[in-house]
């Protein structure tokens, strides 16, 4: 609730004008059977005069009841929405801190759930604050005083009343409780398998997988099914025992009150308002009721959303001064282990490189090339060792001066949608179209760009589904050249590029970015053969360093895989 009240804050003033509001609407409320109860005994001595005045008294309390009911909503939705905005923005910054072993700690689909569902609860838990907080308390309160005073004699009945919608609310509530949270995670659950069944659509199809897809998706679905209805039954069981009870109690009160009407008129007018307290105060237990249902709930989300705010981010950059960094790479006795694992993905790796050479790296699948690769932009730390950019420990430079020197070209290309001047910009942010169009060109995305109607400002989908493999990885080429880094890395980034266009983008690398440091990760010798120096690795290790002559003479790793790449050509 302190954590809330921080966010309330800002909207200071819509929280006092809802909270007026309601403060007029309760009063309006408490202030009608008595108004009713004037009116009857007004009709009972035929005071026509008095009728006709309490009768506009009346209508004037429905009226403001009505206005303060509109400037009610309004402004507790304006604060409302207000906080679930702040929350969710304040994560989103939050996440976008995280570094990738923070993403994968939570899951990509659990976050999404945290920044939709969780923000919504929070936004309801306002909403209803807002309305209920301090309705809730002067109905009880005033209700039951007003219902003493108008039949002090029936004052157990009250009470007995009371006890029995409190315990059955105390137990009911509670019970809701637990199923909510229980929902919840059920929620992670079917979130995560519709994400990666939507993903992965194409797999799914391929490998006709739609029936297992189907099932895993409807056990999850009816497990959370067989929760929510619980929480339907509990509901549905609730609110006729609540009505029961009230309706118990009038009908009590009415029989112990009408044997006095015959020798008090009054009794009549007295037992209608009695009943509408009566009322009043079971609705407000059962609004409380359901007002504490909805805080544990939003508890519950609260508590997520704080894990993302208090998340550290495991790996932060110093705030020192931006500064222009070579394309000089050292790995001074590196060892790394992913997070979680025991053994080490890289072992003791030592070598250096100098600006403007190309280095190639091979090996074996899961050998650790990619992994290797990630420490140069600093995604992950080595657990013992130094890696060096421009002579500098990427631990002590400035996150834009790394990001500046070091461009990273993945296998599996990532464009968001929009356009492809907007992609583009993500490497450059004030590229030109003349920029665009050099990188196009050396990437050799220039050809299908400038085909299409909007060239630059064509639009890229979701998930870029308008754009082929090989045309999805030459935008991400040149958006990683756009900005002519002082390293470019390119992991497998050219694998659904044909032998010719691998050909000819290498060709232009070469031409147009001799000042380059580039870094090419391949499976395939061909794509590497021309490189200054390879290095070949085996099982986390550096076994072999030297140009492609050198390392098919000696070395047996290099050999290996040149055999078998040559064998596979042959056939
Ligand atoms: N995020 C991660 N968390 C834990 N282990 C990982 C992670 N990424 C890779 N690994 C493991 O590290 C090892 C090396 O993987 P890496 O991707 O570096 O190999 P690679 O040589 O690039 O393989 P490929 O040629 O198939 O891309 C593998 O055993 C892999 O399972």
């Amino acid at each position: 609730m302190k954590t809330l009240g921080h966010y309330l804050k800002k909207y200071k003033s819509d929280v006092i004008w809802s909270t007026v509001a309601v403060v007029i609407i309760s009063f309006a409320t408490l202030w009608q059977p008595h108004l009713l109860q004037d009116m009857l005994n007004a009709i009972i001595k035929r005071d026509s005069s008095t009728v006709t005045k309490l009768g506009i008294e009346l209508v004037a309390l429905a009226i403001l009841g009505i206005i303060a009911g509109i400037v009610n909503t309004i402004y507790s939705a304006r604060a409302a929405q207000g906080v679930a905005a702040d929350m969710r923005e304040k994560a989103y910054r939050q996440i976008q801190t995280f570094s990738f072993q923070d993403i994968e700690k939570f899951s990509a689909s659990n976050l999404v759930v945290r920044l939709t569902n969780d923000i919504n609860q929070m936004q309801m838990v306002v909403m209803s604050v807002l309305q209920q907080l301090t309705r809730v308390p002067i109905l009880f309160i005033g209700s039951f005083i007003l219902a003493i005073i108008t039949l002090p004699k029936l004052w157990w009945v009250i009470i007995l009343m009371m006890i029995l919608i409190f315990v059955i609310s105390y137990f009911s509530f509670s019970k809701m409780g637990q199923y909510f949270e229980k929902m919840q995670t059920m929620l992670d659950r079917n979130n995560t398998l519709a994400r990666e069944n939507l993903m992965g659509i194409r797999v799914v199809k391929s490998f006709v997988q739609e029936q297992n897809q189907i099932e895993q998706f409807s056990e999850a679905s009816d497990k959370m099914t067989k929760v929510t209805i619980i929480i339907g039954n509990l509901f549905s069981i609730l609110m006729p025992a609540f009505f029961l009870i009230g309706d118990l109690a009038m009908a009590g009160s009415i029989m112990l009150v009408g044997s006095m009407v015959t020798s008090d008129p009054g009794a009549l007018a007295a037992i209608t308002a009695f009943v509408s307290y009566l009322y009043q105060i079971l609705f407000a237990i059962v609004n409380g009721g359901f007002m504490l249902t909805g805080a544990s709930r939003a508890f519950v989300s609260l508590r997520r959303l704080q894990e993302i705010y208090d998340t550290k981010p495991s790996l932060t950059f110093p705030d020192v001064p931006e500064e222009k960094l070579s394309g000089s790479i050292e790995f001074d006795h590196v060892t790394f282990t992913y997070p979680g694992d025991d053994a080490p993905t890289l072992q003791d790796i030592n070598f250096s490189v100098k600006p403007g050479e190309m280095i190639g790296i091979v090996g074996a699948t899961g050998s650790g090339k990619s992994s290797l690769a990630q420490l140069i932009p600093r995604l992950f730390d080595p657990e013992t060792g130094t890696v060096k950019v421009g002579g500098e420990n990427v631990k002590d430079v400035n996150e834009h001066s790394l990001r500046r020197a070091v461009s990273y070209v993945l296998q599996r290309s990532t464009l968001f949608s929009g356009t492809i001047a907007h992609n583009l910009r993500q490497g450059k942010a004030d590229a030109t179209v003349n920029d665009m169009r050099w990188a196009a060109h050396i990437a050799q995305s220039a050809e299908f760009i400038e085909r299409l109607d909007h060239q630059y400002d064509a639009p890229i989908e979701e998930r870029s589904a308008n754009f082929s493999g090989g045309q999805k990885q030459r935008l991400s080429i040149t958006r990683g050249i756009i900005s002519k880094p002082d390293i470019l890395i390119m992991d497998d980034s050219t694998s659904a590029l044909d032998a010719k266009s691998e050909k000819l983008v290498q060709e232009a690398l070469a031409r147009d970015l001799g000042q380059t440091t580039t870094v090419i990760i391949a499976e395939k010798i061909a794509s590497i053969i021309k490189a200054d120096r390879i290095l070949v690795l085996d099982e986390g290790k550096i076994v072999g360093s030297g140009t492609h002559h050198e390392l098919v003479k000696n070395n047996a790793v290099y050999q290996e895989i040149y055999r078998t790449q040559k064998a596979l050509e042959e056939v």
